[in-house]
This record gives structure tokens, C-alpha cells and sequence, in this order.
């Protein structure tokens, strides 16, 4: 996955606020970068952009050799459900359906049949062989977002973009779902990009990358937490020293 000189632009003249000002990225394959940076940096947007929820204001975006704005909305859709997963803070299951019916559904709308031996690796690895006929309500946060992690991974999805994916839950359970992927990464060398402000969670990363107004400004092997946390706060006090002038 790489972007290139992506931009994104809300708004018009008068009230146009730049979110992400030309980033230049690679994500090579089998790696795990956490993204951070303060709140309105442009993280949420990178990763729209990226994973083409989004059309950028100039700039590209590419999964393999397949830039996605050369893309029809239809083959970016198809190539969103093939080969790109989704991990958000709000799990975003449905209620409606069983554990089985939420992972396996983004295969039935690619119109793909489920890998059976996959489909089952795949529980395995999240832990919830025996939830399958649950549903998500019967189910702690955890879990849920264990569902959601099986669900983005059952296309095999070349890369899993995660945004805040700890942010609703509670330390022990954020290990539990970081550490798992952790082994996504290393284990299935699927490629992982996490939006988080929790320095911990970055840890978990082989690389955290910091924006600052649509900048990277950082761009670090991951350094361990207490780092992290240290180039946060020296960020953060630099930007209100800059608004205060
Ligand atoms: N739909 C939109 N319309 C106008 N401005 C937007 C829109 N979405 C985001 N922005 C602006 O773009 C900038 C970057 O937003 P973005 O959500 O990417 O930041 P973020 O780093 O993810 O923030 P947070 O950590 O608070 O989630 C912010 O100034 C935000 O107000």
C-alpha cells in the first residue's frame, strides 16, 4: 500500500480546511504501523483516503500495482471488499445477524464463496469458535471487536486499515485485540495500518507515524510507549505554543 502527495481539501474557498496537506507514505506488505497524532492532525482522513472510502483532493493512493482513483466506483468498491478490511472503535456489527452471519458477509456481498478452511482458521485465531451462533449483544466489547477483526480478515484482505480499534475498550480486552493484531501481521502477513492516541497500542506497531496539521512529522521505527508518549507531549505543547503567538 503507498500514497503519494495525497491531499484532501473540506470545504470551499472562503472556509477550506486543508486535512491532509501531501503525504507520502509506503506500507510494505506483512508490516503493522500504528498512526498518531494530535486530534484534527488529519488520521482519520489519511486512512479514508487510503483505503478509498474517500476521494482525495490531488494525490494518489495505491493497493499493489491498482491506483485507486483511475478506479469506476464499482471496481473501487469491488476492490474495497477483496482486498481491503475495516476495523473501527464502534465494532459496527449487525445486531440482527449471528457471529458467523457478521464475518462471513462481506464475502456474500463480493458475490465469494467462504474458504472453509480459512473461514475456520480465521475464528480460530480470534477465539470464538464457540460464539459462532451469537449474536453480537450476547458478547463482551472484547468480543465484538474480535467479530469485526474476523470479519475484516475473511476476504484475506491485502491490508486492514483500524481506526481507534482499543478506543472502547478496557486495557486487558485493547491487549487482547492488539496482541491478536500483532499476529495477523505476523503470522497471516497481512499489512496493518492503526489510527490510535494511545501510545501503548502504538506499541504494538513496527512503526508509528505522527501527523501534524496533514504532515507527517515523524516517522520512527516504533520506539516503545513511554517514547511515543514523550514525542506526543512535545508536539502537543509545541502546537499551543504556535497557536498562542
Ligand atoms: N467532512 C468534513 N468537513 C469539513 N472538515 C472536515 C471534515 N472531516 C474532517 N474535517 C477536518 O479535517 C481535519 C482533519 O480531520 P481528521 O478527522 O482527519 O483528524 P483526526 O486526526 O482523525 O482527528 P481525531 O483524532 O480528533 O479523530 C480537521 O480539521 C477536521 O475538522
Amino acid at each position: 500500500m503507498r500514497v503519494q502527495g495525497l491531499r484532501k481539501v473540506y470545504g470551499t474557498e472562503l472556509q477550506a480546511v486543508t486535512a491532509l496537506a501531501g503525504v507520502d507514505a509506503v506500507f510494505d506488505r506483512g508490516t503493522f504501523t500504528a498512526v498518531m497524532g494530535p486530534s484534527g492532525s488529519g488520521k482519520s482522513t489519511l486512512l479514508q483516503t487510503a483505503a478509498g472510502l474517500d476521494q482525495p483532493t490531488g494525490g494518489q493512493a495505491w493497493v499493489g500495482d491498482t491506483e485507486l482513483s483511475r478506479l469506476s466506483e464499482t471496481d473501487l468498491t469491488k476492490l474495497r471488499r477483496s482486498k481491503i478490511g475495516f476495523v473501527f472503535q464502534a465494532f459496527n456489527l449487525i445486531g440482527a445477524l449471528t457471529v458467523r452471519e457478521n464475518i462471513v458477509l462481506p464475502l456474500q456481498l463480493s458475490g465469494k464463496r467462504a474458504d472453509a478452511a480459512w473461514l475456520r482458521q480465521v475464528v480460530d485465531r480470534v477465539g470464538l469458535t464457540d460464539r459462532l451462533a451469537h449474536r453480537p449483544s450476547e458478547l463482551s466489547g472484547g468480543q465484538q471487536q474480535r467479530v469485526a477483526i474476523a470479519r475484516a480478515l475473511a476476504t484475506r484482505p491485502e491490508v486492514i486499515f483500524c481506526d481507534e480499534p482499543t478506543g472502547a475498550l478496557d486495557t486487558q480486552t485493547a491487549g487482547e485485540v492488539l496482541s491478536l493484531l500483532r499476529s495477523v501481521v505476523d503470522e497471516a502477513g497481512q499489512t496493518v495500518i492503526m489510527v490510535t492516541h494511545d501510545p501503548v497500542a502504538a506499541s504494538y506497531a513496527d512503526r508509528v507515524m505522527v501527523l501534524a496539521d496533514g504532515r507527517i512529522v515523524h516517522d520512527v521505527p516504533q520506539p516503545g510507549a513511554e517514547r511515543i508518549a514523550e514525542q506526543l507531549a512535545l508536539l502537543g505543547r509545541r502546537q499551543r505554543v504556535t497557536q498562542e503567538r
